[in-house]
């Protein structure tokens, strides 16, 4: 493992589905030379494993047994984030309407947090200049001692029109089964038992409703650099 240089920080993004966590730490790696590490890439890589492999995603104690048999891979570069499964390329296939329906079911089983959780803080470790690493849980249990921690928040209305602006060109999709969908799923998220989708106390909360991605992206670097000043 590298040793972390003495200017590397780790800053933790966390937040409901659909309020920019992907989009806000990637341009923020990118433009702080740190790495980047999509967490919710991996539980989708697990999920579309036990779906491949024939793994009833409705039964936790099948998915425990199995969650140790898949080899997952992430690639940190901001400006090309990679995630394999057995070394394959999963980037296309973690992104189904099927993958996400079965994500919150997979994510939720101890042994499989148990394990991704480790993956991560391994890459968080082997990070020498830092790392924004985004997902649900990351202040509150994987990176809680992370020298920055942000959870992004917007309005579910917000967030639907986003991602209903993801399929611009493919086929449209309904405004009202999209808010719909993502509130299930946060509402699965923040339910669950273990490290629920939660903001850590001492997490800064950013309302990105009523800003571009640009001036998200601005505030976050402007955190960062503060940090950095102040000595972390
Ligand atoms: N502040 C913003 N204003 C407008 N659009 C935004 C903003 N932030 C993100 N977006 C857009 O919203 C969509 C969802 O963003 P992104 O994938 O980064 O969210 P996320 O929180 O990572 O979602 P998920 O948890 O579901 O993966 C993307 O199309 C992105 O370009
Ligand atoms: N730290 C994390 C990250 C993600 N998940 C689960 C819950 C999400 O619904 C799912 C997919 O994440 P997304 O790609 O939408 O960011 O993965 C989690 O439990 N913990």
């Amino acid at each position: 493992m590298e040793t972390a240089a003495p200017s590397a920080v780790i800053v933790a993004i966390d937040g409901p589905s659909g309020t920019g966590k992907s989009s806000t730490s990637k341009a923020v790696a990118a433009q702080l030379g740190l790495r980047y590490l999509d967490t919710g890439a991996q539980y989708r890589a697990i999920t579309w494993w036990m779906i491949t492999n024939g793994v009833d995603t409705d039964d936790p104690h099948a998915v425990a047994v199995a969650a140790g048999k898949p080899v997952i891979e992430s690639g940190t570069d901001p400006s090309a984030p990679t995630i394999t499964v057995d070394g394959l390329d999963a980037s296309g296939p973690i992104r189904t309407q099927e993958v996400t329906s079965k994500v919150s079911a997979v994510s939720a089983v101890p042994e499989v947090r148990t394990l991704i959780t480790e993956l991560q803080r391994r890459i968080a470790a082997g990070a020498r200049d830092g790392i924004v690493v985004e997902g649900r849980d990351i202040g509150t249990t994987v990176l809680p001692d992370a020298d920055l921690k942000i959870f992004l928040t917007a309005s579910a209305e917000a967030r639907a029109a986003r991602r209903n602006g993801e399929l611009a060109g493919k086929e449209a999709a309904d405004l009202a089964a999209t808010k719909e969908a993502l509130i299930k799923r946060d509402a699965a998220d923040s339910g669950r038992k273990t490290s629920p989708l939660a903001k850590a106390d001492d997490a800064v909360e950013v309302d990105t409703t009523a800003l571009t991605l640009d001036q998200v992206i601005a505030h976050v670097v402007a955190l960062v650099e503060e940090k950095r000043t102040a000595g972390k």
